[in-house]
């Protein structure tokens, strides 16, 4: 007897980007989701393999506009478009194709705070979808894989705000460190700022350097982060507001094609003793991430490599206490393409569909 599984279309908007190139490398060895359309902008009218010679097998798709019609009739609809252009064109979808699990890899549908956004964004809110980071921890003790497999709308959330995130969470929600003090320093490869030329970006710019960007509380993953980990605490906006979570964030840009290396410091909570401090926070991380298959927290003494990582949809995890500054260290490192975007929207929209979570996503990394 031949049972044949159920397959979805999908629909790539962003096709020639990076996020949406990582989203379609994910797809063409998956059993049930099938591209049949990709998308683009300045690119529409071209092969696909001119701007993506990686992907052979989708070589010869030509690239559709990005309007709603090209994007209606399908299944799954992937918009990876910058901030800004997903919000119209979701509007339509939604209104044109309501039974579409749309999958939004940009930000406009992230924050729940409009505030929050057009302080951050500059443009009018578009409102917030489910929010696709399937361990998220909620106040009540669940995890938001819940909520995903009720979800027809997924906001995925980006590179920097998965790892810290990730991160922070178990020591956030277990009351041992203090909230209003947390700090990350990120080092980030360069295709977490797109393909589009920028000059900054630039060969000659980069190699060879290191930089930071996004100083001092200016950085538009501010708020993202700290709304994830409010959210951790039973924390509503207007608490929010008054300073209920702060984090103190500053990316650098370091000469590395892809990945993220996090590192995550705050002062261990007043009420936290540091004769138990260590049992209570490997507790936190091995109750958060035990049966996390893409979370891994390392042996003692093994920490996180952005080498490890590449291509896979894992986070590697590692934390010791440093007893003579009072603090907790976390060293986060994942794939910013894989786990900080593709990986993890294929990752909800699983649970979406009802398919098994962890379908065709690869726990290993490509090394050397
Ligand atoms: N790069 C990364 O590591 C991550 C990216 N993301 C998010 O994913 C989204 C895409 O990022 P990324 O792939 O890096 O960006 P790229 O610059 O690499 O790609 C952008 C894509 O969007 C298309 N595009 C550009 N302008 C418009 C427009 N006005 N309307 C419709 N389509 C447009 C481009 O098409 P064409 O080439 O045809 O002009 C291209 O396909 C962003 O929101 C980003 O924040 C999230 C996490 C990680
Ligand atoms: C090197 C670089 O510029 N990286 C980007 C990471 C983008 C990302 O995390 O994605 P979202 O913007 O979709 O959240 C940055 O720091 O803004």
């Amino acid at each position: 007897m031949i049972i044949r599984m159920s397959e979805y279309t999908v629909a790539v908007s962003g096709a020639t980007g990076y996020a949406g190139g990582e989203i379609l490398r994910l797809l063409t060895g998956h059993p049930q989701l099938r591209v049949t359309t990709v998308a683009g902008h300045s690119t529409a009218g071209d092969l696909l393999g001119r701007h993506q010679p990686h992907l052979g097998s989708c070589a010869h798709m030509e690239i559709q506009p990005s309007t709603p019609e090209a994007l209606a009739g399908h299944d799954i609809v992937v918009l990876a478009l910058p901030h800004g252009a997903s919000g119209a064109i979701a509007a339509e979808l939604e209104a044109t194709s309501p039974g579409t699990l749309i999958l939004d890899l940009a930000a406009d549908h992230r924050l729940t705070d409009a505030a929050a956004w057009e302080e951050f964004y500059g443009s009018e809110h578009q409102g917030s979808w489910d929010y696709g980071l399937p361990e998220l921890l909620l106040a009540d003790g669940s995890k938001q894989r819940e909520v995903l497999r009720r979800a027809t709308r997924i906001a995925v959330p980006g590179c920097n705000v998965t790892a810290v995130t990730l991160g922070f969470q178990p020591l956030v929600q277990a009351g041992l460190v203090d909230p209003t003090r947390l700090t990350a320093t990120l080092a980030n490869g360069v295709s977490g700022a797109g393909k589009a030329m920028k000059p900054h970006l630039l060969g000659g710019e980069i190699i060879g350097d290191v930089s930071s960007y996004g100083q001092a509380g200016t950085h538009r993953h501010v708020p993202e982060i700290e709304q994830n980990l409010a959210g951790a605490l039973g924390i509503g906006v207007q608490a929010q507001h008054a300073g209920g979570v702060r984090i103190a964030l500053t990316p650098t840009l370091v000469p590395i094609v892809r990945g993220i290396h996090a590192t995550l410091s705050a002062p261990l909570a007043p009420s936290a003793v540091v004769a138990d401090a260590p049992d209570a926070i490997a507790r936190a991380f091995d109750s958060a991430y035990a049966r996390e298959p893409f979370i891994t927290v390392l042996p003692t003494g093994q920490w996180p490599r952005t080498s490890s990582v590449t291509g896979s949809n894992s986070a590697h995890v590692q934390w010791a206490i440093d007893e003579r500054a009072g603090t907790v260290l976390v060293s986060v490192a994942l794939d910013n393409l894989v786990r900080g975007t593709a990986g993890q929207a294929l990752q909800s929209a699983h649970l979406a569909l009802g398919l098994d979570e962890d379908l065709a996503l690869p726990v290993n990394g490509v090394a050397p």
